[in-house]
């Protein structure tokens, strides 16, 4: 509980601090609220008793403009706590989803492979969606209704003790049956919550594969499947809603029955001392009695609001406490210029004891290109993972410039590193930002030259609207895609390219371009070409056979392309095309 406590208030000083003005003016408005709540009937009883007493008077008209004013008064101050309340949570909750996120981001990728995109959108937005009127006001509110509470029940027991004995009686039974009846429908909510962050993370994945759903005919499984969880998600639902409106009824019922009551007690207590429980006393302990529902509702949801902030609070706690496998180096940096690459002894498995890379040793001379090939899963994309440090191998050394690739800082390391994979993520954005990856600081004269330089021009006279043409996300082909990709690394300008090439046949007039592209991208860089095309192996100087995670030839092109045993030999006798897709 103190863990809890502490939590919460950790939570709320951090992301309030800043509002901390907005914040103090809330408090003000909400307790002035309750303040003017408990007014207003004094006025109403003030008014009757007068009428009663004296008919029609100028004391009549000035009690009606009164509470005509309070209420104005009351409805400002509402609209004001209203639009201080959602800015206050807005700014605080914007604030925890991008820490969220860029926490998220920065944590490895075996992070990310256990947890579907849905699931962290649900975590991240859900929870935070949650928080956002605990930040608001859940815990002011909580104070001004225990206030305007006391305060009603204080005045019944002004009015009479015993008013006041039977109002509180009241509240006390209304509130635990409210928490009695909502803590029985708490596993229900639970459970739908559960159902619904299953079926986002199932949607978000089958989106994500439409293309493979369409190609492999697999539409109706995945409907059938959509189906599936409907059925389970919508009893859950019902079972949870209708639940809740029992509720309300039953509450409906405990509401008219103690307005009765409390006409009944008024007039029992009238009948003793009519001159003590006027006609307007006994309104005014209808309206308080009408009253009482308010906060006691507002109490007990709100309860029910930190429990289920509880949860979300120990989730977040949770996902903040989850820490990247990786950590930054010392800080050890590189100089400009192509970087020299080498691995000594690198075994790695995503699996702890399963290796998917074996033992492999290797190096690469700065400015050299190095050709990789072997068939699907022998280990390729897993080795550029590693220099571009998304793992780290359980053992042996990977090397940059002689520096082990943990000695750097990560975004050190990756800023010296251009990564280009098969699967080129576009956004639905201007081709600028694509190229960019929205970071405004780069000229769009810098994007003329770079695309000039990669043989693009032509590509960029035919965009309708220059850099601000918004891409059509999957209108590119695989190759296209590609030239978008080494764009982005021209501009990020690395020591060392890893290139995981398009295995798709491109049509000639791609292909020709991304020849162009590459011989300036490749220009005065280290390069890692994961080939599968003739043309681009032929650029390799150094050339790596990898099968089952382990090294089965490595050596120099020309040494290799000309020993008829070996197999890079063979390879090209029969196209690569033809053995490695
Ligand atoms: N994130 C991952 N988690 C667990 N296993 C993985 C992961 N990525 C790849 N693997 C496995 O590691 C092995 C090597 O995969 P990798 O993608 O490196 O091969 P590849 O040679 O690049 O294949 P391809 O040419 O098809 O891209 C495969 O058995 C693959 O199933």
């Amino acid at each position: 509980m103190l863990v809890l406590l502490r939590r919460y208030f950790a939570l709320l000083a951090r992301y309030l601090r800043p509002q901390w003005v907005g914040s103090l003016f809330l408090a003000l408005f909400l307790f002035g609220n309750a303040g003017l709540q408990l007014l207003k009937p004094q006025l109403l009883k003030l008014f009757i008793d007068t009428a009663l007493a004296h008919g029609v008077s100028l004391t009549l008209l000035l009690i009606a403009c009164s509470f005509i004013g309070f209420a104005l008064l009351n409805q400002g101050i509402a609209v004001a706590d209203s639009y201080l309340g959602e800015s206050i949570a807005w700014t605080a909750t914007n604030q925890l989803r991008t820490d969220l996120v860029a926490h998220c981001l920065s944590l490895d990728l075996s992070f990310h492979k256990e947890r579907s995109p849905g699931e962290l959108i649900e975590r991240i937005d859900g929870d935070v969606d949650t928080l956002s009127h605990f930040f608001s006001r859940l815990i002011i509110q909580l104070g001004g209704n225990i206030l305007l509470l006391c305060g009603i029940l204080a005045i019944f027991f002004r009015i009479d003790w015993r008013a006041g004995l039977g109002a509180s009686v009241y509240a006390l039974i209304f509130l635990s049956m409210l928490m009695v009846m909502r803590r029985r429908l708490i596993p229900l909510w639970v459970a739908q919550r559960q159902a619904s962050a299953e079926f986002y993370g199932f949607l978000g994945e089958r989106l994500e594969g439409t293309a493979e759903i369409r190609a492999n005919g697999a539409t109706t499984t995945v409907l059938r499947r959509f189906l599936r969880q409907f059925h389970t998600w919508f009893p859950i639902t019902y079972k949870a809603r209708m639940s809740e409106t029992r509720i309300f009824l039953v509450n409906f019922a405990v509401i008219a029955s103690s307005l009765v009551l409390t006409l009944i007690l008024g007039a029992y207590l009238r009948s003793f001392n009519p001159a003590a429980i006027t006609i307007g006393t006994i309104f005014a302990m209808y309206t308080y009695a009408f009253m009482l529902v308010g906060p006691i509702w507002t109490i007990q949801t709100q309860l029910q609001d930190l429990q289920q902030v509880e949860a979300c609070i120990q989730r977040i706690y949770e996902l903040f406490s989850t820490t990247s496998r990786l950590h930054d180096g010392s800080g050890a940096t590189f100089g400009r210029g192509p970087l020299a690459l080498e691995f000594e002894h690198v075994t790695f498995g995503y699996e702890g004891d399963v290796p998917v890379l074996r033992d492999l040793t290797f190096a690469v001379q700065p400015g050299q290109v190095l050709g990789i090939l072997g068939r699907t899963g022998s280990g390729k994309t897993t080795l550029a993972r590693l220099i571009f440090r998304l793992y780290d191998a359980q053992q042996g050394c990977v090397r940059l410039d002689g520096v082990s690739v943990q000695q750097t800082h990560l975004q050190t390391l990756r800023q010296h590193i251009g990564l280009v994979t098969q699967d080129v993520q576009l956004f639905q954005a201007s081709v600028r930002d694509n190229l960019t990856f929205f970071n405004r600081g780069i000229s769009d004269e810098r994007i003329l030259t770079a695309l000039e330089n990669l043989g693009l021009s032509a590509w960029y006279q035919s965009l309708p609207t220059g850099l601000d043409t918004v891409l059509p996300t999957g209108a590119l082909s695989a190759g296209e895609a590609q030239l978008l990709a080494f764009t982005r690394v021209f501009l990020q300008d690395p020591g060392i390219i890893i290139l995981d090439e398009a295995s798709s046949r491109l049509d000639p007039a791609t292909a020709a371009l991304l020849e162009k592209a590459l011989d300036t991208l490749f220009d005065g860089r280290t390069a890692i070409v994961i080939a599968h095309r003739l043309s681009t192996i032929q650029r390799a100087n150094e050339i790596l056979i990898l099968e089952d995670g382990a090294v089965l030839e490595y050596g120099s092109y020309d040494k290799l392309a000309h020993d008829v045993s070996s197999r890079f030999f063979h390879l090209l006798q029969v196209g690569l095309e033809e053995v490695l897709a």
